[in-house]
């Protein structure tokens, strides 16, 4: 459906933390942090009576998933001294670092903090910051314009939620977009609507969970893109990576694409800004940035957390909190 005007919506904090409630976050952070490295329990249930309760409230609020813009921002989270921007993928420069405890805490508030063992080897706390070398990858390691998806659409256990905290906004004024289904929904037709409902696509394993791999990319069996009741709409859908069967379904699609563009709502992150976001009903991505490479460019932590994780997976997993690879529970589900 062509758009006439595309309005640019912009995120409304839902939640700013006072100084005494941040200090108290920080506090439990800095007890908690040390909890995720190995071999420890990592068991945070001790602490998580003592998230300030405005917080709390709003995490338990925003994880029963009825709203429809699927994120929630809170701003004035503490964050620390940070180190230099790293320039490398993978370098976990905040190993122990005290705002780890604080994306476990609101992680295990939402569900549990969980990581999938073939991406970013298992790690529980991700670093998103552009790395060179990887300014054109469609992951979190590029800098040119990352357009909307669902997080892991390939994945029989994707997550529930995923929280981006700004350690650093960068040089520009980049922007992280959210766009959701339960908005963009009106926006589509009937048909296209009963369409992305349809068996009718594929995607393909995102580069983040294929990296190492060479030759094609492997994909999932057919799903829908759109499914649950009206007004509770879930989306699985990655724009790079979902693939449509027939010309019918591309074009949908298309429209879902367009959809979503015009009720995006798009959010430059600022230090201890947190933006979670719910990841069965908005889609996010973010727009262009030109890195520098100096140690000031922009970062972010992501984690993700999971609401439940079946029985039968927990078994196989290889570590505390670590999904199996998806190899072997493809097709599970
Ligand atoms: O850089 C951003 O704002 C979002 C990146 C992203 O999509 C992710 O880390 O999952
Ligand atoms: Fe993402």
């Amino acid at each position: 459906m062509a758009l006439a005007v595309r309005e640019k919506h912009v995120a409304q904090p839902a939640l700013r933390l006072t100084r005494d409630e941040a200090g108290t976050l920080w506090e439990l952070s800095e007890k908690s942090a040390g909890l995720l490295d190995p071999p420890h329990s990592s068991d945070l249930s001790e602490f998580l009576p003592d998230v300030p309760a405005h917080l709390r409230d709003a995490l338990l609020d925003f994880r029963e998933g009825t709203a429809s813009s699927g994120y929630l921002l809170v701003k004035g989270v503490a964050t620390g001294d940070i180190p230099d921007t790293p320039l490398a993928y993978g370098t976990r420069a905040l190993v122990g670092h005290a705002s780890n405890g604080t994306l476990a805490l609101v992680g295990d508030v939402l569900g549990s903090l969980i990581g999938y063992a073939d991406e970013k080897n298992g790690d529980l706390l991700h670093d998103v910051h552009p790395v060179r070398g990887e300014e054109h990858r469609m992951e979190n390691s590029g800098s040119v314009a990352f357009d909307f998806h669902t997080e892991n659409v390939h994945h029989p256990l994707r997550p529930d939620f995923l929280g981006l905290l700004s350690l650093r906004q960068g040089h520009e004024a980049t922007a992280t977009r959210v766009a959701s289904i339960r908005h963009a929904v009106a926006h589509l037709s009937e048909d296209e609507n009963a369409v992305l409902r349809r068996l009718r696509f594929r995607s393909l394993f995102p580069t983040s969970f294929t990296r190492g791999l060479t030759g094609e990319r492997p994909a999932t069996a057919e799903h829908r893109v759109l499914f649950g009741d009206p007004g509770y709409e879930f989306l699985r859908f990655d724009s790079f990576n979902t693939k449509p069967a027939d010309l019918e379904a591309e074009r949908a699609l298309g429209a879902l694409a367009e959809a979503l563009e015009a009720v995006c709502v798009e959010v430059v992150l600022e230090p201890g800004d947190l933006l979670l976001v719910n990841n069965h009903i908005a889609a996010h991505g973010r727009s262009a940035f030109t890195p520098r490479y100096d140690g000031r460019d922009r970062w972010l932590r992501r984690f993700y957390s999971h609401r439940a994780v079946p029985g039968w997976a927990r078994l196989m997993m290889p570590s505390k909190r670590v999904l199996p690879a998806t190899g072997d529970i493809q097709g599970i589900f």
